[in-house]
């Protein structure tokens, strides 16, 4: 008889989460470009929905990686995030986020930034629980893999050779 794996895998699908909010004059510095820290907390929000849609647990953020601003985002613009699990350890999560800003009227979609954050799933106790295997059950899931465990390294490395 052939034996069942016990592990319990999960899709990159699963954990797929995207949110958009206009930029609001209450997220503006006195320029009326975004809060930088106003980003960041929907990055987070985002990244937090993606980790508990994969894990089905409570997450918290355990890291999250250097942050560009590659492009202002001005008042009244859509802001959209999106984020994704791309790799796990025996209870975290590696989930790649990235926002992009657009002025619907003018049919323009700006890559704004992106980040890499590490989130952990929690037991009831509220003590760190082994997550699912990611597995990538489609070509589209495995470029996406692929593209966010690259752009990590290239992030990492051109970090490394700034600090050097
Ligand atoms: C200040 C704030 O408000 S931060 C925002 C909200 N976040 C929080 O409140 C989280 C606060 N931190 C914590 O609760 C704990 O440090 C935890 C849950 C993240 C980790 O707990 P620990 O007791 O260190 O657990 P443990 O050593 O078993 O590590 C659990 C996992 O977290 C990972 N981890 C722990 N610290 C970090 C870190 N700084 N960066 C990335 N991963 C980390 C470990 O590598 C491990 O992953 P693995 O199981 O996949 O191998």
């Amino acid at each position: 008889m052939q034996q069942q794996s016990s592990v319990e895998t999960r899709s990159l699908s699963a954990s797929r989460a995207e949110m958009s909010e206009i930029l609001m004059p209450n997220d503006t510095n006195n320029l009326g470009r975004a809060l930088g820290g106003r980003i960041l907390e929907w990055m987070d929000v985002c990244g937090a929905i993606a980790g508990r849609r994969f894990a089905e647990r409570q997450v918290v953020t355990a890291s999250m990686d250097h942050v560009d601003f590659l492009a202002p985002i001005d008042v009244g613009d859509v802001v959209t995030v999106e984020a994704y699990v791309f790799d796990t350890g025996r209870t975290s999560m590696d989930i790649k986020v990235d926002v992009t800003a657009e002025r619907p009227s003018e049919g323009d979609r700006r890559e704004t930034l992106t980040s890499f954050f590490t989130f952990v799933a929690l037991d009831d106790d509220e003590k760190p629980v082994p997550v699912p295997d990611l597995v990538c059950d489609s070509q589209e899931e495995r470029e996406l893999r692929d593209a966010a465990l690259q752009k990590r390294r290239e992030h990492r490395a051109a970090l490394a050779e700034e600090f050097e």
